[in-house]
């Protein structure tokens, strides 16, 4: 059965480092279905490749068109960064399994749209000071470091990924992001079994 995996975690859980190495396995032969942001580039980044960097007045246009399948705006230190999944082609169960980076509320808003069964949750953890190491060390390496929105996002993580919103969306399974090699091993065991391959 065609699926759609999406990957999610706190901040600097590891969430675009586990995708990358996931959508490096050609042998999956997953769609990469890429989102899309109002907020700025990062350095290193690129467009379209981990979202589409759109102005605030294509999503008014796409909101009006109703394409936009879930949606989710952050107050930032910085304006109001939007974040959402577009309804553009590229989620397609008739011609083969797909994978994204997703929050909680954008699984569970994708969750109710295709339905529990089509999509399965991949939900990164990191020990929490392991994490701030991270998100630290990657921030230092910015042109501008924004370390004030670091620390806006890691305490804003603690509410939003709290246990109890993680058992309303039928999260149980955790994948233990210590070690990146034993974490992408536990992962592609169960993309594999979910796509009966
Ligand atoms: N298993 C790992 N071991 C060591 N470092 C890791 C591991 N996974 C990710 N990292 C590093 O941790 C940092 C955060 O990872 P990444 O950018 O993939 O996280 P993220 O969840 O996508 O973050 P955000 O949501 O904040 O954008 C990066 O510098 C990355 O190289």
């Amino acid at each position: 059965m065609h699926k759609l995996f999406v990957v999610m975690g706190k901040s600097a859980s590891g969430k675009d480092t586990v995708f990358r190495d996931i959508t490096q396995r050609e042998e999956l032969s997953l769609k990469t279905i890429v989102g899309y942001t109002t907020r700025p580039i990062r350095d290193g980044e690129q467009d379209g490749r981990e979202y589409f960097f759109v102005s605030k007045e294509a999503l008014l246009t796409y909101q009006d068109e109703n394409k936009v399948i879930e949606h989710r705006a952050y107050d930032t230190m910085h304006g109001v960064w939007d974040y959402f999944t577009l309804d553009d082609g590229q989620i397609d169960f008739e011609t083969g399994s797909s994978i994204m980076l997703g929050t909680l509320e954008s699984y569970g808003q994708i969750r109710r749209y295709f339905g529990e069964e089509r999509v399965y949750p991949i939900y990164l953890e990191v020990e929490d000071g392991l994490r701030l190491e991270r998100a630290l060390l990657r921030e230092k390496t910015q042109k501008k470091p924004k370390y004030a929105e670091l620390c806006r996002r890691f305490l804003a993580d603690e509410e939003d990924f709290k246990e109890e919103n993680l058992k309303a969306l039928g999260i149980i399974k955790r994948y233990d992001n210590t070690d990146r090699e034993l974490c992408l091993a536990e992962i592609l065991k169960d993309i594999r079994l979910n796509m009966g391959i």
